[in-house]
């Protein structure tokens, strides 16, 4: 079992993945490995993801899956179900930490403000989700976090690619970044696998 500070460890950025059929899911899953990446996050987007969250846990053992997008109790019930290794939540409300809580997995809960990430801190929880990253005021925004709570850690999320990702990677407070730039939705249709493992790679060679 990771946890959630581990996870941040895994590889400098955490895939976050749209995927609108569940058997590519295996091969998305094998070329981010090739490139270096060890972990993905299956966001619960469309109606597929369920499926391709089972299909990567018991295709591709290696990578460490996981589900995006929790946003409701069920949600977070489902992906447990189907064999998610941790959750992200966008945001974070009492209903959902407390189910995902439950659920006993490692999970990255979202927060976007102060206030919401000393909420979290209140509850024990000291990794966390940045986002929506740039909009939120990007790394300078993160990096003005840590003068009051250096001791909580982020992965910031949304709006980061492989040209700012460096900004906030550069924070001792930030593990890893999110994105989804590593598997664009052109590619990911016409199955160019190749062209995931290369952003993959170029990505895991980010300083983390
Ligand atoms: O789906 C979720 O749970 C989210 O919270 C949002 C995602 O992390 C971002 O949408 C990824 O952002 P981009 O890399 O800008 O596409």
């Amino acid at each position: 079992m990771t946890t959630s500070s581990e996870l941040l460890d895994l590889s400098p950025v955490m895939p976050v993945v749209v995927l609108d059929d569940a058997e590519a899911a295996p091969d998305v899953a094998r070329a981010l490995l090739a490139g270096g990446i060890g972990t993905i996050e299956l966001t619960l987007r469309t109606p597929t993801a369920l499926e391709a969250i089972e299909r990567v846990a018991a295709q591709v053992p290696d990578i460490v899956v996981g589900a995006g997008t929790v946003t409701t109790p069920q949600q977070a019930n489902e992906a447990v179900d189907a064999g998610a290794a941790f959750l992200v939540t966008p945001g974070t409300t009492d209903s959902l930490l407390d189910a995902v809580t439950a659920t006993g997995l490692p999970f990255l809960p979202g927060a976007a403000t102060v206030s919401e990430a000393m909420r979290l801190a209140e509850r024990g929880l000291d990794t966390l989700k940045f986002f929506p990253a740039e909009a939120s005021g990007g790394a300078a925004a993160l990096k003005a976090f840590a003068g009051p709570l250096p001791h909580l850690k982020f992965c910031p999320t949304g709006g980061i690619s492989v040209a700012n990702a460096p900004d906030y990677l550069a924070l001792a407070t930030v593990g890893c970044v999110g994105g989804s730039w590593l598997t664009p939705k052109d590619a990911v249709a016409a199955r160019d696998f190749g062209t995931i493992e290369a952003l993959a790679k170029e990505s895991s060679a980010l300083a983390g």
